[in-house]
């Protein structure tokens, strides 16, 4: 017989039926086997731990912003950025069945999920927002507990997995509701064969910090101005142990294999106290 190779594994913050699975699935296929987690830390972890192949984690979202713990786990973990995705986020207001609308004063979900659903709850004083740790564990513990007066925020597959119904449909905020997510690997393996091919060329993501010093960001930016390439997120973090210093993530469009992004790093580099490069990957 041959031998059984183990199934591909990623992990993925929450609960089956989170918007994170649905990405880990689109990223890898629908036949990947997915690890949930109930924090972020933990799937960055388990990559590291080599207790999966790969992690699936949100970095920001078109009505909430960054997630902001991502981003510093990023830098703190020696993982690489291989693909991105993004995946359209409706979410519907759940409850364990024979709950009515009338019945809700609490709503529990993801503070991520809370945030792109403000016109619902503004609209809705009654119902008492209670940050979860998740937007389908929200629906799976109002589930087993059974409770009589709250419901949940999260996908419609939560609402079947669980065998909750769905009381409110697409009560987000906007329909341009987008979430992009990141698949992460160990820096040591190999490069993975993506069931997604190319589409619109290749993204960098990295990190760099700059004393502070009068013009030293606009410097910084300068190397990939000088050289056309297109910025299309930077976000700041604060750096911890340096009160009011600041390292920022920048993605682009180009690859580290053209000679201009190449100028653009080596440029970079002489201006910069730290920077790394988190990853090249399909955008
Ligand atoms: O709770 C989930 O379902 C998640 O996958 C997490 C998460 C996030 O943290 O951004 C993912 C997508 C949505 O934006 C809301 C929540």
């Amino acid at each position: 017989m041959p031998p059984k190779t183990k199934p591909f594994q990623a992990a993925f913050q929450g609960e089956l039926g989170a918007f994170s699975q649905e990405a880990a699935m689109r990223l890898l296929g629908p036949e990947v086997h997915v690890q949930p987690c109930q924090r972020f830390e933990e799937v960055f972890q388990s990559l590291r731990d080599g207790k999966v192949d790969a992690a699936v984690i949100p970095i920001e979202n078109t009505l909430h912003g960054s997630v902001h713990e991502n981003y510093d786990h990023l830098l703190h973990f020696d993982h690489k950025i291989v693909a991105e995705t993004s995946v359209r986020i409706v979410h519907n207001l759940i409850a364990p069945p024979g709950v009515r609308f009338k019945d809700i004063r609490r709503t529990f979900s993801h503070p991520v999920a809370l945030n792109q659903c403000l016109h619902f709850l503004a609209a809705n004083p009654q119902v008492e927002r209670v940050p979860f740790y998740d937007t389908a564990g929200s629906v799976k513990m109002v589930m087993e507990d059974g409770l009589k007066d709250a419901a949940a925020i999260a996908s419609a597959v939560s609402a079947t997995i669980y065998g909750a119904h769905i009381l409110k449909r697409s009560i987000e905020d906007d329909r341009q509701n987008f979430t992009r997510f990141f698949l992460l690997r160990r820096s040591d393996q190999p490069e993975l064969k993506l069931e997604e091919p190319a589409k619109k060329g290749w993204k960098t993501s990295l990190v760099f910090s700059t004393r502070n010093q009068p013009g030293s960001l606009f410097k910084a930016l300068s190397a990939f101005a000088l050289r056309d390439l297109s910025l299309t997120k930077i976000e700041s973090r604060p750096l911890r142990g340096k009160p009011w210093e600041y390292l920022f993530y920048v993605d682009f469009l180009g690859s580290v294999e053209e000679e201009r992004v190449k100028k653009a790093l080596g440029h970079l580099q002489e201006l910069a106290d730290l920077l790394r490069v988190l990853g090249c990957y399909r955008a």
